[in-house]
């Protein structure tokens, strides 16, 4: 039976085919990770917003901390989202110092290796926005992981080896890695975007691993480069573009290529942007700030309110274990 959850009633089955589509398609999804009742909510609601402009055939799942009030779930329930609750994870007892301070939080992401129900996830960050369909991520090959690589060049990086060296894997040819370093290090990704297969073992296998893991800055990015170094495999800087990019390696980006922008540069988070920190008065950032923005207030891209909302058609899907019921808009009839 499948459940028209836009209006909450119940709708006559979309037909066989449309289940089985839907349960073919309903394996794969987005995700991505709020925690706390601030302003994180803001960007959710853009990311939900941008995958459905680039017309996406997955839902977007968001794992939520206990402490996202209901109001803000609600929001993201009317915006299509799929709200699953996570229980927090915490690192061993630690005296590290985050980057941030906040990353603590940010190993409640291991949960989303738990969401079995689906073969195939992309994780994004609250602070990711997607301006190019992406959806052909989900047909890479099984068994890796894929992600961007990151750049060491930022002052967030001051405390490593690269950074007091000036090496970036970004441009491993500007300064060599020296032999009296010992081995180059393996290559690093920035974990606000990544493919990955949620599974139990893996997922016992991170939480049991994280237990016997100390701690470092960038929490459990560093931890998750750490566990997936065998398998990860780098994908272009399009799927991801880290900002710093545009100032620490402008030959590595071509603007009009970029398909994913993570606004993770100090400043640039762009429901509270200012313009004032470094870096932040560049055109290109506030190019992109105002994309975000043109995104984040467009009706037309609500859920079930844009102009085609009719035609759409959306399945609802029971997934009779968990009772989790993933929708699936499709884009609108051609
Ligand atoms: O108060 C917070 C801080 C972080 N996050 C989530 O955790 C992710 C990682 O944090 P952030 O993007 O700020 O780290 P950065 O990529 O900027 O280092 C965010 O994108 C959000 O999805 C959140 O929901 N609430
Ligand atoms: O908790 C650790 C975080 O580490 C990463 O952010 C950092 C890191 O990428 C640095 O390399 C950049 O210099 C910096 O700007 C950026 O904020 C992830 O984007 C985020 O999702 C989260 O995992
Ligand atoms: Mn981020």
């Amino acid at each position: 039976m499948a459940r028209d959850i836009i209006n909450g009633g119940v709708t006559r089955t979309t037909g066989v085919s449309g289940l089985v589509k839907a349960a073919s398609l309903s394996s794969r999804a987005y995700v991505t990770f709020l925690a706390g009742n601030g302003d994180y909510v803001k960007g959710v609601v853009g990311l939900a917003k941008g995958l459905r402009k680039v017309n996406t055939a997955y839902p977007l799942v968001v794992a939520v901390l206990p402490d996202v009030p209901e109001e803000h779930r609600q929001i993201l329930v009317n915006q299509g989202c799929i709200v699953r609750e996570i229980e927090p994870v915490y690192p061993p007892e630690n005296q590290t110092q985050f980057a941030m301070a906040y990353y603590v939080i940010n190993y409640s992401k291991l949960r989303i290796w738990e969401f079995v129900e689906y073969s195939k996830m992309i994780y994004l960050d609250g602070d990711i926005q997607v301006f190019d369909n992406i959806d052909h991520l989900f047909d890479l090959p099984n068994e890796h992981f894929y992600a961007v690589m990151d750049c060491f060049c930022e002052k967030t990086w001051s405390h490593t080896p690269q950074f007091k060296i000036g090496y970036c894997q970004q441009c491993p040819d500007k300064v060599h890695w020296p032999q009296e370093l010992g081995p180059k290090p393996p290559l690093y990704f920035n974990a606000g975007m990544f493919v990955y297969e949620p599974s139990l073992p893996t997922y016992h296998d991170l939480l049991n691993k994280l237990k016997l893991t100390t701690p470092t800055s960038f929490a459990e990015q560093d931890f998750l480069n750490i566990f997936f170094k065998d398998i990860y495999k780098p994908i272009p800087n399009n799927y991801n573009l880290v900002l710093a990019m545009l100032w620490r390696h402008p030959e590595n980006v071509k603007l009009d290529e970029v398909k994913v922008v993570h606004y993770c540069a100090a400043g640039s988070k762009p429901w509270r942007y200012t313009g004032k920190e470094e870096n932040m008065d560049r055109e290109d950032i506030k190019i992109l700030v105002d994309k975000w923005w043109d995104i984040y207030k467009d009706e037309t891209l609500d859920y079930n309110r844009g102009p085609d909302a009719n035609a759409k058609l959306t399945a609802a899907l029971f997934i009779t274990d968990g009772g989790v019921f993933p929708y699936i808009s499709t884009p609108s009839a051609a």
